[in-house]
């Protein structure tokens, strides 16, 4: 039993209203119970509609502006109207609003993409000329780069959706996060993970952050046992990465820091949307070099993309 801030009220956890997304904050709120032995109840889960849940007929780089799923709970947590905020990491700006900070990070997730299709085992075994829908930038230039022959399609909405839409002919195949797929409890729509060679994964993917306020103390010390060093430091070496490529989830970047024998080894990637190019690089050392070698691999390949590359972006 410990320092909750107000015992006589509920601690009101913030996220968004997708399946996955409740998935999360319930798994958080679970976390937190089992860490300081308190009743559910001692909880609320409050869902934030975001402007990325409101459009859901236009491509996400349309709509454009980072954020687009986080901005109006960032919101919420600023005024006091939820105390922390659950986020998959994947989808956070790499700058913080002044008084907001993510030092929570739960235990990472399968980090790798999922090949999901009704019909086709693997990318290898598409047809020439398939049709693929996807709405992430990154994997539809990593994709078009390594099977120029496919035919891309936008595909938004909820996993449900998606899936439907590949019953209904829309496309052949498409790709979700494995992440998503296991906290849904739905890894059986997968034909199988990809390997991080051949799709390097999104920064921060599978990885969930907490936020709260800069000075709750009380929300500090709550969230304390849940961290988890060695995904921070991951994360933390892929979105120093991002953060130097000013990326966000429009740009086509892939990046993940793995460790091995202690080491940090990173890899990174940038894309031209079309796939036409991509320039991939890594670095290995110690984890307490994890920020400067995010930004010294962006910085690397941005020397070798050159000016004409980065006006494409
Ligand atoms: N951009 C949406 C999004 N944000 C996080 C996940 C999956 C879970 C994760 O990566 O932690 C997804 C869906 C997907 O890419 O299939």
């Amino acid at each position: 039993m410990s320092e909750r801030p107000d015992p006589s009220r509920p601690l009101k956890i913030g996220t968004r209203g997708s399946a996955l997304a409740l998935a999360q904050a319930h798994e958080t709120r679970d976390r937190l119970m089992a860490a300081h032995d308190l009743p559910a109840d001692a909880f609320e889960v409050v869902v934030i509609r975001t402007t990325g849940d409101r459009i859901i007929d236009r491509p996400l780089k349309e709509i454009g502006g980072k954020g687009l799923f986080t901005r109006e709970i960032e919101d919420a947590l600023a005024s006091g109207q939820i105390d922390i905020a659950v986020h998959s990491m994947k989808d956070m700006p790499t700058l913080q609003p002044d008084g907001l900070v993510i030092d929570c990070l739960l235990p990472r997730e399968d980090v790798r993409d999922a090949f999901v299709s009704p019909h086709v085992g693997a990318i290898a075994e598409l047809p020439q000329g398939a049709v693929v829908g996807s709405s992430s930038l990154r994997r539809r230039a990593q994709l078009a780069h390594r099977r120029p022959d496919l035919q891309l399609v936008e595909f938004r909405g909820n996993v449900q959706t998606r899936l439907q839409k590949l019953r209904d002919g829309v496309a052949v195949a498409s790709f979700l996060a494995m992440a998503g797929l296991r906290r849904l409890g739905m890894t059986e729509v997968a034909r199988g993970p990809i390997a991080p060679d051949d799709m390097l994964p999104a920064v921060a993917q599978g990885a969930i952050g907490i936020e709260r306020r800069r000075d709750d103390e009380a929300a500090a010390g709550l969230l304390r046992p849940l961290h988890d060093p060695d995904t921070g430091h991951r994360v933390g070496a892929e979105r120093a990465f991002l953060r130097r490529l000013d990326g966000s989830c429009q740009t086509p970047i892939a990046g993940l820091a793995e460790l091995r024998g202690g080491q940090l080894v990173l890899r990174g990637e940038i894309l031209l949307p079309d796939g036409s190019v991509s320039i991939a690089g890594g670095r290995a050392g110690p984890i307490s070099d994890a920020g400067a070698m995010g930004h010294d691999l962006a910085e690397e390949l941005l020397a070798r993309a050159g000016p004409n590359f980065l006006h494409h972006l």
